[in-house]
């Protein structure tokens, strides 16, 4: 048996594969050990992902570095922008409770995936601690900001699509979800690779807020002030997916270089 996911096709979601991976869970011989146990359910999802299908799971080994960042920093509350099947919210909604936080809010535009990862949450345990809100997360954001006026987003998780990481972090900024003190941190930077994302977190103060304009000017956006996040400290942490391909973490901390 392989370690390993199968390769990601042409065609890689939405062709029933997550309803085939929720059916073979309800009806796996060894369901009734899985309720209430996060790490059997995700062990279950990687099974399918390893014998039946490829999915766009962010998988084990950078799964853990994420879910070790969370440990380490204990947050509050965590938004992740891409839930798809519930996968990532599973892990990291379980590190989370964990660690003493608050709430996980997981936004997935597809009702279909949402669907099939409140489902999954459910057998987990944790559909009472993670919320998945489904719609563009640009409008979700919206609409948390609007309901919770004092949120702030301790740990944000960038797992949608990657050209519009950097649209939808400014859009946080902007809306101070993402202050200084979040952390922000980015899936697939290598492959499939997110280069616009890349240089806003690793460019001086003077070329975010060039990219910042450009975005807000093509968007029609109010131009905002900075909100306190003068600069992300920011690194590249080396994975792999689960499918064996290289790939990597870009971590970043926002900070307040006047502190
Ligand atoms: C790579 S998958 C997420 C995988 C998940 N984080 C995990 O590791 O288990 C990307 C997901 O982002 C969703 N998505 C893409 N654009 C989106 C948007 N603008 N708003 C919300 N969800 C979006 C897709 O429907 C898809 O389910």
């Amino acid at each position: 048996m392989s370690q390993f996911y199968k390769p990601e096709e042409e065609v890689f979601c939405n062709d029933g594969r997550e309803q085939q991976l929720l059916a073979s869970i309800q009806s796996h011989p060894n369901l009734p050990s899985m309720i209430g146990v996060p790490a059997r359910i995700l062990e279950a999802i990687d099974d399918f992902g390893r014998n039946h299908n490829f999915l766009m799971n962010v998988g084990k080994a950078k799964g853990s570095i994420v879910s070790r960042k969370i440990a380490e920093k204990c947050p509050t509350t965590m938004v992740e922008l891409g839930g798809y099947i519930g996968y990532s919210a599973i892990m990291f909604g379980d590190a989370l409770r964990k660690a003493g936080g608050k709430s996980y809010i997981s936004l997935e535009k597809s009702e279909g995936f949402a669907a099939v990862a409140r489902s999954l949450l459910a057998i987990a345990g944790l559909d009472d601690f993670v919320e998945v809100r489904i719609g563009p997360c640009d409008a979700s954001l919206r609409q948390l900001r609007q309901e919770q006026p004092e949120l702030q987003i301790d740990l944000l998780f960038l797992d949608h699509q990657k050209s519009a990481y950097v649209y939808d972090l400014i859009l946080c900024e902007e809306l101070c979800l993402v202050r200084s003190g979040s952390l922000v941190i980015a899936d697939n930077v290598i492959s499939p690779g997110a280069p616009g994302y890349l240089e806003y977190v690793r460019g001086t103060r003077a070329e975010r807020a060039t990219i910042r304009d450009k975005i807000q000017a093509k968007q029609q956006r109010p131009v905002t002030s900075e909100n306190g996040v003068v600069a992300y400290l920011s690194e590249l942490v080396a994975s792999f997916e689960p499918t064996g391909e290289p790939d990597g973490l870009e971590i970043s901390s926002a900070i307040n270089t006047a502190e």
